[in-house]
């Protein structure tokens, strides 16, 4: 759910919480044939103080109306233990969000505030969708590249099974080796639909014995059509995804 106000249909900015109706319309017409739906944070903030309302109505909305569809705060938080405690109050407490993605990089004490969440999930970023993934996540440090590392350090920390990994769609050639490492754990996986990624290519190698997969798409679905009949088409675009999915599916299982 990344919603940029300038791509909404114009008919909804007479309400005082565009983004909000916007939300509320797209979930009630997907829940369904969706297992979860990730605001993307940065697409609230960039809206003040009426973002984030927007932000609260829609999570409120959702675990009223909908408990049973998994919630991911797309925040990509991590920092020193005390900050990260905060991060982790206000998305996983207050917020009520089932999990929240977070960057590795400053390490265990950063990731641990989230972890200790119970009935939670944290979801690490693995290997990204985009090209600057190749900058530092592939490189190799003593003996693995970066991004194995974070797999492997991760998974020996308390509480890893409350760990999830965000691995691009894109990166498909890589979903053997990471499914090696971290066979049981769910994977995020952004980049299908507007990005490019093959879903095909990704449930070759990155479906376990529980699926274990959380295949994500947003401009995909959520900007099917800008007028009035949006949610709609959202509807057309999710239902299509969900039965590639199931297809696949069928002839794996
Ligand atoms: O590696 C990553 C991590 C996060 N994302 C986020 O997922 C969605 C993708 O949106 P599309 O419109 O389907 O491309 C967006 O919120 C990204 O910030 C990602 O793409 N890649």
């Amino acid at each position: 759910m990344d919603v940029d106000i300038d791509k909404i249909p114009k008919h909804l900015l007479r309400f005082e919480y565009p983004i909000f109706e916007f939300n509320k319309a797209i979930i009630d017409a997907t829940h369904q044939y969706v297992v979860a739906y990730k605001p993307n944070m940065a697409f609230y903030e960039a809206n003040g103080l009426k973002g984030w309302k927007s932000l609260e109505k829609t999570i409120k909305y959702l675990n009223k109306n909908y408990p049973e569809v998994f919630t991911i705060a797309d925040a990509k938080r991590g920092d020193i233990g005390n900050t990260s405690s905060m991060y982790a109050k206000a998305f996983l407490k207050d917020l009520d969000f089932d999990s929240i993605t977070v960057a590795p990089y400053m390490g265990k004490d950063s990731v641990e505030p989230f972890l200790n969440f119970e009935d939670k999930f944290t979801i690490l970023l693995a290997l990204t969708s985009n090209e600057g993934a190749f900058d530092f996540q592939t490189l190799s440090t003593q003996d693995s590249p970066l991004y194995k590392k974070v797999l492997e350090t991760s998974k020996t920390w308390n509480y890893a099974h409350r760990l999830m990994y965000v691995v691009g769609a894109t990166k498909a050639e890589y979903f053997k080796e990471i499914r090696s490492i971290v066979p049981n754990n769910f994977l995020l996986v952004p980049g299908v639909g507007a990005q490019g990624g093959s879903l095909q290519e990704v449930c070759k190698y990155g479906l376990n014995k529980d699926i274990g997969l959380l295949i994500n798409s947003s401009r995909g679905i959520i900007y099917a059509s800008s007028e009035s009949d949006f949610s709609e088409k959202a509807a057309v675009e999710a239902k299509k995804l969900q039965l590639e999915m199931k297809q696949i599916l069928e002839n794996h299982f």
